[in-house]
């Protein structure tokens, strides 16, 4: 099995870029939703994806954003990949993936097979679904777990990645049942919410990749 791609998301300094990128990470990812704790605004953002070196790829999660806000957004931030992390409609995402021609991503949650099988209706609209956790308090940044035992020999629709309470001591395993091409955390790789760990970075990406078959 190749090498997982790896996203470390809700990054909010360009010392904690630098970090993942340093450790291996495929993907950066910014956070504009107000109630997270890794919310940036946009300036900001703009900022924060200068900091992001060639050779990574800048991804920027909304949730339920506006269209007309969204591609002001997307216009400062310049991201390589949108992540919707709301409930954007696969008709939604198409539109938004025609207009811009940037990378779509869309996160679902999953709890039963059959989430599982109405999320292959993203097939044709996205780029990657990203199987989380169902929403909870948030729509994600959570911490927690799907069951990864719904995954294991699916036959996916579309390229798709795996989020949901990762961290250094899980993702090996999340891997080995999966079989994941890309494993995405948050707050597994924090001290606090909000505030990235650059050891747990580190200890992440070595896991993720330490995975052999
Ligand atoms: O990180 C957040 O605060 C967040 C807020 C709103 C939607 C999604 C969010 N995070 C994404 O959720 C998944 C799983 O995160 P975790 O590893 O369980 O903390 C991941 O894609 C985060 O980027």
């Amino acid at each position: 099995m190749a090498n997982p791609l790896i996203k470390i998301c809700g990054l909010s300094t360009p010392e904690s870029i630098a970090s993942a990128a340093a450790a291996g990470a495929s993907h950066v990812g910014l956070v504009h939703y107000a109630p997270s704790p890794r919310h940036v605004e946009i300036a900001q953002a703009a900022q924060l994806r200068r900091a992001v070196p060639p050779g990574v790829k800048a991804v920027l999660l909304v949730v339920n954003m506006a269209p007309d806000a969204l591609a002001q957004a997307v216009a400062a931030i310049r991201p390589d990949v949108v992540q919707f992390h709301g409930q954007e409609s696969p008709q939604e995402c198409a539109a938004f993936r025609a207009a811009s021609g940037l990378e779509v991503w869309k996160a679902k949650g999953i709890k039963t097979p059959a989430d599982l099988a109405e999320a292959q209706a993203y097939a044709g609209a996205l780029d990657r679904l990203l199987y989380d956790a169902p929403a909870g308090k948030l729509p994600g940044g959570q911490g927690i777990a799907l069951d990864w035992s719904l995954l294991a020999g699916y036959r996916h629709r579309i390229p798709w990645g795996l989020a949901g309470g990762l961290n250094a001591d899980n993702v090996a395993e999340a891997i080995r049942q999966t079989k994941a091409p890309l494993v995405d955390t948050s707050s597994g790789v924090e001290s606090a919410p909000g505030i990235k760990d650059v050891d747990r970075i580190k200890a992440f990406c070595q896991a993720a990749r330490a995975i052999q078959s």
